[in-house]
């Protein structure tokens, strides 16, 4: 299907998706003035306040979620009221002013509609992403559900609803990414009487994380959920952007990139039966056959770790490790010598000119392989600190600059494809205007999210400044980048953000440019270029892409 027929046809899903909601307002309405009925001619009857508390309960759940936020909250506050009146001795109960609540909620029903109508809400297409994560979603809501898939679907997740618990029991053979429950999420009497263990049995064979969604924000909803399986409690009504960004992070976490590590090693056998171990655990290797290419190697490999003979042919381990320490780029690298040296002094002396650690001939896989994770991770973590912004997760100015100059050096030496993109929100200066400056950090953070989410792991993504990304997809031709960038521009503006108890969405605009088109270009002018196209986008209109002319 082509984007306008997509993008039709989830306006249109959309579309019917309020339409039913409101008219499930209507026979919610209509179930509260018949509660009300009953209240006022006995005000004190228990099972009309229990029934009055659980109908503003699942208002108070699904109105804000669907955007319905004033109504929402409205209802929240007059459940918590009616909670109090039900601890209350029986005599002690005074009369609740239940007609006058149903006029508070149709006043905020219609505020939250008018402003749901000046909004214009746009939507993104809807398709299913080859390789995109997999969330299972158990929901009984129907119509929240379809909601939820449909963001979540715009931060690049696919996502499969069962309605009930039952549901889950049926499919044994595959596993999602991520489960996502309804703590309630089924009729069954079992989870009545014992939620916890009700979870617990369903959920034993299961290996992803598990995130469970409840109306109760208390302390014994939260431990419920953990002593069932889950590792986090969100409370409706959910905030998406929250809780996308958190799935991308577990997801994030879960799917390790594997370790590269460098093998110099005088014995060429030795060399060769390192790689294989490390290779069955999943790791990259590279064996370097001559040292004095290690420059070239290693700007070229990327290595995360090298593991160095202690005497090489024409120059020692500790001199080579020593050169690597001179590199501002290398400094940090972690080196270990594999050596049969005994000998203190010696080994003392090779640590003093560099390297970290001393791995004893013969080489025990187990200790190899678990060393070089530790050391990789160790590295990982302190770039991660070092070189990523804390608001979007992505890397700093400085660090999306180097990574593209690594980019062009390396396509120097080796034909590859890449482009550049610039990427802006539009009037974002509004944002902050109108809904303050913290929900403006929420909206930075939400491209970091999907820009994580939906570019792949080899790809560079930069917050480049404010509300500014810079973007070096590799292996990548223009075309590829115009229709990935594009799809992430419609996903962008069908993410429904909340200010101030209002729901709005924003657009973005990019420039793109290929490598290939412009091979004189400096990585500088490269980005330039980038830039240039992005103020094409902006003049002609914002909320589009467009490519760096010739
Ligand atoms: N909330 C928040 N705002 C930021 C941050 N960094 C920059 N900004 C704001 O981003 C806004 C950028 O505004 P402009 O450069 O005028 O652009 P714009 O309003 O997005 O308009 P166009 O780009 O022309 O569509 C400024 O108001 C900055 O103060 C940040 O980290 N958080």
């Amino acid at each position: 299907m082509d984007d306008s027929r997509n993008t039709h046809a989830l306006s249109a899903r959309l579309e019917k998706l309020s339409e039913a909601y409101l008219t499930r307002l209507t026979l919610e309405f209509e179930r509260l003035v018949e509660i009300a009925g009953q209240l006022a001619n006995e005000p004190r009857c228990l099972e009309a306040l229990q029934q009055l508390n659980s109908a503003l309960h699942s208002l108070a759940g699904s109105a804000g979620t669907f955007g319905f936020v004033q109504l929402g909250r409205q209802a929240r506050e007059q459940e918590q009221q009616v909670a109090k009146v039900l601890e209350q001795p029986s005599n002690d109960k005074q009369p609740l002013p239940v007609s006058e609540w149903i006029a508070q909620l149709q006043s905020a029903l219609e505020t939250d509609k008018s402003q749901k109508a000046a909004m214009g809400i746009e939507t993104s297409r809807v398709e299913n992403i080859n390789g995109a994560p997999c969330i299972w979603l158990i929901e009984r809501d129907a119509m929240l559900a379809e909601y939820m898939v449909q963001q979540l679907h715009s931060f690049g997740f696919q996502v499969r609803h069962f309605s009930d618990a039952k549901e889950l029991d049926q499919d044994k053979t595959t596993t999602p990414d991520v489960l996502l429950i309804d703590h309630r999420a089924t009729q069954q009497e079992s989870l009545k009487i014992n939620p916890v263990a009700f979870w617990q049995e369903r959920l034993k064979d299961l290996t992803c994380p598990i995130l469970f969604t409840g109306t109760e924000e208390s302390f014994t909803a939260r431990l419920h959920a953990l002593r069932s399986g889950g590792s986090n409690y969100f409370v409706k009504p959910l905030d998406m952007i929250k809780l996308a960004s958190y799935v991308a992070q577990l997801i994030k976490t879960k799917d390790t990139v594997p370790e590269r590590v460098m093998v110099i090693e005088n014995d060429v056998e030795l060399a060769h039966h390192l790689q294989g171990v490390l290779e069955a655990a999943n790791m990259q290797v590279m064996v370097l056959d001559h040292p004095g290419m290690l420059f070239e190697a290693i700007n070229d490999f990327n290595p995360e770790l090298i593991l160095m003979d202690l005497w090489l042919q024409d120059v020692t381990g500790p001199e080579l490790a020593a050169l690597l320490g001179q590199m501002e780029r290398w400094s940090q690298l972690p080196v270990i010598y594999l050596s049969g040296e005994s000998n203190a002094e010696l080994r003392g002396q090779a640590l003093l000119k560099g390297g970290d650690a001393f791995l004893e001939k013969p080489i025990d896989s187990n200790l190899l392989i678990n060393l070089c994770r530790s050391r990789v991770k160790r590295l990982r973590n302190l770039e991660h600190t070092k070189n990523r912004d804390g608001l979007t997760g992505l890397l700093k100015h400085a660090s999306i600059k180097e990574a593209l100059q690594d980019q062009w050096q390396l396509t120097q030496r080796k034909a590859q494809t890449f482009c550049v993109v610039m990427l802006d929100i539009d009037h974002f200066k509004k944002v902050n205007d109108t809904h303050g400056h913290a929900v403006g950090d929420l909206v930075i953070a939400a491209v970091g999210t999907l820009l994580r989410q939906r570019f792949r792991s080899t790809d560079k993504l930069g917050r480049y400044g404010g509300e500014e990304f810079a973007l070096v997809m590799i292996d990548c031709t223009s075309d590829n980048a115009l229709r990935m960038v594009n799809s992430l521009r419609e996903d962008f503006a069908a993410i429904q953000f909340t200010g101030g108890g209002k729901q709005f969405a924003c657009t973005l605009s990019a420039g793109v440019v290929d490598n290939q088109h412009f091979p004189d270009d400096t990585a500088e002018a490269l980005l330039n270029r980038a830039d240039r196209a992005l103020y094409q986008a902006k003049n002609s209109g914002r909320n589009r892409v467009c490519l760096a002319a010739n």
